[in-house]
């Protein structure tokens, strides 16, 4: 085996398990992690559904479950900045979120805020059924030297602090990548990798992609949208700007089927219309201004031979399945090919970790990060804001959101920065990336000349993508919280669920250097916004968070754009919390051949925190719900202050499921892709600020949403994959806290633990379920809306049609939807659409039921 020097090492700081790459020249993951794999986190993406795997080894046998948390309750929910954060995100209605972000620094903001609050609507004391049954109804400052007090410059000062490093510290590692062209492609908002898969049948790709443009959901939420990326199939889109409905569609400039798409305005009527750059297939659509009908469309020349359906009236329910059922349409092929290639990558992952750990040695094992408080696994570093070349009105900033000591990303990435490398950083969820490349960005803002008033388009120099709404909101507050004291510059931010004109009204009235949107809606204004694209040509830093959601093919035709409308001479920043081997091999679409791979996750150890213990139980279907509701309140009888998310596979599951812990009486509220996004922000901000709360939830909060202090997340059913139970569970266990995770899976999808057989997830005894509750959840099922049940079976069809391992044996995927029909109390499945039963390749399964 051939062995490759190592690369210098760089102490940075005693706690910091950091590992960096520089990454150069040409295929450089692959390369590396073959010969250095010390440096190459050893990444099992391809491991997922090996369903024959053997057990993981790190069950420990069984133990009974308690949710019960033993963290230390903090006294409140701000934390550091908690009540910054709380305050900001209440807003009554989506229209004015820009608004609200630009007013932010504006002092009557608190008692808006708290006028706002008073409201009835989002008071937390009401039962969770009230208020849900109430919900549905409404359904160039001065660049200052930062340490002249202490006699030295900023730059000697912050490289002494992050030299006293001495044996512990972090090993900080560099080498050269081959790879990577730089480039600038193109590229927009949310979906998975796992979302598209190549339709060799057809001969094109289907691109899922959950709540894309409107961003309305995240990638894998069936709620979301499907979209056709390359030629052949069309997509399933919810219309940009639509306040509700979803629909097909078909992508903007593709060359695939046409698609179905809800009104881009959501009022009037429908029409037959064209593809809009006409290559592909035609498509059903619903009226761009419409409330009304939906019009049939025509593409001229598609090559592709599936049609597109649009469901007819109902609503977005409807799409949500649709999109559900795409999901399913893969090849018999594919997947025998990607598990041949798992076999693979798991042999050369167990030779990378030996390698690894003869290579390191003890020091490897030394490099255990040390919080201040001499915790272990901390989040924050040794090193002090004051301590860095930033400049005086951002510390001020910093002080007061309450920031003192650096976190281990933050660290590690500023010097980088600052220096002008581009940078993909890898650091564990809720551990403070936000700040990481907003706070340098607003540095290198800060050294660019000032924008003259009159400049009549006045250039954004920073421009931030995130995968979804609410965390481009999150963003942006985070932004102006770092601004406070830069009266100069100007924050502002455009997702969908808004009115696109609304957002051209208020850009014009109040430019800004920092832009912070969902690929979607940032490239409707690229196309139509008057001036925008010139604007654009201004970007000097170009962040993707959640970075390798965004490069999976789900988004990437959005995001090459995005790059495309941007200059090449700019620093690109990619941060996430997982960065799976294929979104290191195709970085260079949006990074320099040079830029640096900045790992703080230790090598060797678990991208998950260990202060969130993390269990599995695998419970046959028909008792999940009971079981659900089992854990819900033993976790509610232990701790008062008690705040859930509970996840379910797609928005009509997640519907169902909160329609059901409703009528049990739980608090509880839902969020998910088909709700409108002035209802999803109240409840995340309800949330946000919440303790005796559930959340049931679609993927739309598994990335990113910064909700403190939650004790437990449920996940029900399969994960999409393990990236994505790794960002549903970082939603507990943030800055350090501790916290609960719970993974409840049918027998049949136990496979997914053996794609995850690197976590710490050990096995917990179900709960037991008395006679009483049986029949109390059997009453309260039997409540559940029918209408909500029939969406939810079709949905649960489409979202295991669509994995590659459950949706192999279509005659198995359909005997076990139908148990999931008889869990909710349905003597027989509910019928589905012939159309849609074609799209999902079910026509003529045995057991289904058409109409
Ligand atoms: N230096 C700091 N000291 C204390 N708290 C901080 C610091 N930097 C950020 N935080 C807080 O830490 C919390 C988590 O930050 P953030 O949401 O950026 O995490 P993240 O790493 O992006 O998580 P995820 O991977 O889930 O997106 C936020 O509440 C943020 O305000």
């Amino acid at each position: 085996m051939p062995v490759k020097i190592l690369p210098p090492f760089r102490f940075l700081n005693p706690c910091l398990p950091v590992s960096r790459f520089q990454s150069m020249n040409l295929k450089p993951a692959n390369q590396y992690s073959r010969t250095l794999p010390i440096f190459g986190r050893v990444f099992p993406f391809k491991l997922k559904y090996l369903g024959l795997a053997p057990p993981p080894s790190h069950h420990f046998g069984p133990r009974r479950l308690s949710t019960r948390s033993s963290r230390p309750r903090p006294s409140s929910t701000s934390g550091f900045r908690g009540e910054v954060k709380v305050s900001k995100s209440l807003m009554e209605d989506e229209a004015e979120l820009s608004d609200w972000v630009s007013g932010l620094k504006d002092d009557s903001f608190r008692t808006r805020f708290n006028d706002d609050d008073s409201e009835g609507e989002r008071g937390t004391g009401r039962s969770g059924r009230d208020s849900m049954k109430r919900t549905r109804e409404i359904e160039s400052d001065e660049f200052g030297d930062f340490n002249r007090r202490r006699g030295r410059s900023s730059a000697e000062s912050f490289s002494r602090s992050s030299r006293k490093n001495g044996p512990n510290s972090v090993a900080r590692t560099r080498y050269e990548s081959e790879s990577g062209i730089e480039d600038d492609d193109d590229d927009d908002e949310m979906h998975s990798r796992k979302q598209i898969r190549s339709f060799r049948g057809g001969n094109s790709t289907l691109s899922k992609r959950g709540g894309r443009d409107s961003d309305l959901g995240y990638r894998r939420d069936f709620d979301s949208g499907y979209r056709g990326d390359r030629g052949g199939f069309g997509g399933l889109r919810r219309g940009e700007n639509e306040r509700g409905g979803g629909g097909l569609r078909r992508g903007e400039n593709e060359r695939g089927g046409g698609g179905l798409r809800r009104g881009a305005n959501g009022r009037g009527g429908g029409g037959l219309r064209r593809g809009e750059n006409g290559r592909g297939g035609g498509g059903l659509r619903r009226g761009e201004n419409g409330r009304g009908g939906g019009g049939l469309r025509r593409g001229d020349r598609g090559p592709q031979k599936q049609a597109h359906l649009v469901s007819e009236g109902e609503d977005e329910d409807e799409d949500e399945e649709l999109k559900g059922s795409f999901k399913g349409l893969l090849s018999e092929e594919d997947s025998e090919e990607e598990e041949e290639e798992d076999d693979d990558d798991d042999d050369h992952d167990e030779v990378l970790k030996k390698n690894a750990s003869s290579l390191f040695g003890a020091a490897a094992k030394e490099a255990v990060p040390r919080s201040s408080t001499g915790k272990s696994d901390s989040y924050l570093s040794e090193t002090r804001f004051d301590q860095c070349p930033i400049s005086p009105l951002s510390l001020k900033a910093i002080k007061d959101a309450g920031y003192e000591k650096m976190t281990v990303v933050q660290e590690a990435t500023l010097p980088v920065i600052l220096k002008g490398k581009d940078v993909l950083a890898k650091a564990k969820t809720g551990t403070g990336k936000t700040v990481a490349f907003l706070l340098p960005s607003i540095e290198i803002l800060v050294k660019s000349p000032p924008i003259s008033r009159d400049q009549k388009r006045p250039p954004i120099v920073v421009l931030v993508i995130c995968p979804t709404r609410e965390l481009a909101s999150q963003a942006a507050a985070e932004a102006n919280t770092l601004l406070k004291y830069h009266p100069s510059l100007g924050v502002q931010v455009v997702i969908g669920g808004t009115r696109l004109a609304l957002e051209q009204k208020r850009m014009q009235a109040n430019p800004c250097q920092i832009l912070v949107a969902t690929p979607g809606r940032l490239k409707d204004h690229i196309e139509n916004t008057a001036g925008f694209a010139t604007r654009l040509m201004g970007v000097k830093v170009l962040v993707l968070d959640e970075a390798d959601h965004l490069l999976d093919m789900g988004f990437r035709k959005d995001i090459e754009k995005i790059i495309a409308a941007v200059p090449k001479q700019r620093q690109t920043l990619l941060f996430s919390a997982t960065v799976p081997e294929e979104v290191r091999q195709i970085c260079h679409i949006a990074l320099k051949r040079d830029h640096e791979f900045i790992n703080t996750v230790q090598e060797g150890s678990e991208e998950t925190h260990s202060q969130v213990r993390q269990t599995h139980i695998i419970a046959p279907l028909d008792k999940h719900f009971l079981l659900l509701y089992a854990l819900l309140k033993d976790h509610i009888a232990d701790d008062v202050d008690y705040k859930v998310l509970v996840f379910c596979t797609t928005a009509m599951v997640t519907r169902l499921v909160a329609d059901l812990l409703g009528e049990l009486n739980l608090n509880v509220r839902e969020i998910h892709s088909r709700k409108p996004q002035g209802y999803r922000t109240r409840v995340s901000d309800e949330f946000r600020k919440s303790k005796g709360l559930i959340l049931v939830t679609s993927d739309v909060s598994a990335r990113g949403v910064d909700y403190p202090d939650v004790t437990l997340v449920i996940q029900v059913g399969l994960p999409s994959d393990k990236e994505q139970y790794i960002h549903r569970l970082g939603r507990t266990g943030r800055k350090g806290k501790e916290g609960q995770g719970i993974l409840l899976l049918a027998p049949w999808e136990e496979f997914f633990l053996s794609t995850a057989k690197d976590l710490p997830i050990t096995k917990a005894e179900a709960p037991l379920v008395d006679p009483d509750t049986r029949k109390k959840v059997e009453r309260a099922l039997s409540q559940v809306e029918m209408k909500s049940k029939e969406a939810a079976y079709q949905a649960w069809l489409g979202y295991y049609n669509s994995n590659k391992k459950v949706g192999r044996d279509k005659v198995r995927l359909v005997e076990l939807a139908n148990e999931f029909s008889r869990t909710m109390g349905l003597d027989n499945p509910p019928a589905i659409p012939k159309l849609i039963l074609g799209k999902m390749g079910l026509r003529n399964v045995p057991g289904l039921r058409s109409k």
